[in-house]
């Protein structure tokens, strides 16, 4: 539940009114354009709800308002129209607050050009507290590079750190002044694979631990679904899916969601009939794990591409007219050229695609 304040927050808007029943965090007909050389719609018409103490996730392809979404809400940008409100009261613009952002959040950007470079870990982070008290600015720092596992690097310079590190400093720098709320723009973007399942583990511990919300985007789905608890899907501008991670892989709404979540095989009424789906939607979402292939020396389909992943393969077949790409175990034996039967053992349809 949303506790909701009496009094408006510290960095209220005058005038405003508290609207009860609202998420933590709520966008209403948001939109917001930019002047370029030609004017762009970055988003269109956002109508959205992120939860307390959740990881939501905003995911889209490149350019489909994602930044801007979450420069909205922090109140970084101003949108054109309509507002977004945080335990009901609306988030103050950039020319309404001194220093843009809503107090209670705070954001992580994809550079890192908050860290001064040249400083040692402690003082990035403990730069942020005040010196009123400075047992506690001692301790809170002490305490937040401990969560984040960097208190091993307390002595070192910025410079000298990893981009996994650097990325872990930047967090510790925003949450050592206790935000209720993170925004990270692209936060794994320079963090190596390794580094990148620990970080996300130990985001999603603090968020367990402390009831931190979390905002992130990203533009590589597969990196969040395991550790996002609600996915907002846009697509120019607009929001086309939310949902949790899981509903949404496993039953798209669309094929946009579909190929962004899962690189899905898109099929027309007739490539699905062919591969013997009888259907009456117009489109057939099939994943590629969803296709088993054998090999068949009259078969139609022939392996064009093998991509070795480890554990698993994405094989890409194809026969006159259609392509397809496939998930298929490392130990399945094929070589390109090979004739192959495909399978299909799940498919989704949804006839708004
Ligand atoms: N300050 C700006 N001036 C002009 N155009 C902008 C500005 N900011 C964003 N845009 C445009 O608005 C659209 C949405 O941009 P945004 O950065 O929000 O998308 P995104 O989904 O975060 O993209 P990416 O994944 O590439 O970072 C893009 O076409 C972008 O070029």
């Amino acid at each position: 539940m949303v506790s909701i304040p009496t009094t408006p927050p510290s960095c209220s808007v005058p005038n405003d009114v508290h609207r009860d029943g609202l998420p933590l965090i709520h966008g209403e007909n948001l939109s917001r354009s930019f002047q370029a050389k030609e004017p762009v719609v970055a988003v269109n018409g956002l109508t959205f709800g992120i939860a307390e103490a959740q990881v939501t996730a905003i995911i889209g392809e490149s350019g489909s308002g994602k930044s801007t979404m979450l420069r909205l809400i922090y109140g970084l940008l101003e949108p054109d129209e309509g507002e977004v409100r945080y335990r009901g009261w609306r988030v103050p613009n950039p020319r309404e607050k001194l220093i843009p952002g809503h107090d209670a959040m705070r954001m992580v950007s994809q550079g890192f050009d908050d860290l001064n470079t040249y400083a040692n870990v402690w003082d990035n982070v403990a730069s942020q507290l005040p010196n009123t008290d400075l047992a506690v600015k001692f301790s809170r720092t002490e305490a937040t590079l401990h969560r984040l596992r960097i208190a091993h690097l307390t002595k070192q310079r910025i410079a000298d750190l990893s981009g996994g590190e650097k990325q872990r400093v930047a967090i510790a720098r925003a949450l050592v002044r206790e935000p209720e709320v993170l925004l990270m723009d692209e936060p794994f973007n320079q963090v190596d694979a390794s580094f990148r399942e620990t970080l996300q583990r130990d985001i999603r511990h603090i968020v367990d631990e402390t009831g931190l919300t979390v905002v992130l985007v990203s533009h590589d789905p597969a990196e969040v679904l395991s550790m996002a608890d609600q996915l907002i899907v846009l697509r120019h501008g607009h929001l086309v899916a939310a949902d949790e991670p899981a509903l949404l892989y496993r039953q798209p709404p669309d094929s946009y969601t579909a190929r962004l979540l899962a690189k899905s095989n898109i099929l027309t009424n007739a490539e699905a009939s062919a591969l013997g789906i009888i259907t009456d939607a117009t489109t057939v979402i099939v994943h590629p794990e969803w296709l088993s292939l054998e090999e068949s020396p009259h078969a139609s389909f022939h392996v064009v591409d093998i991509q070795f992943k480890g554990f698993y393969q994405v094989v890409a077949v194809q026969d006159t007219s259609l392509s397809l790409q496939v998930i298929v175990s490392s130990v399945t034996d094929l070589r390109k050229g090979m004739r192959v039967s495909v399978r299909i053992k799940r498919f989704h349809t949804n006839d708004a695609s």
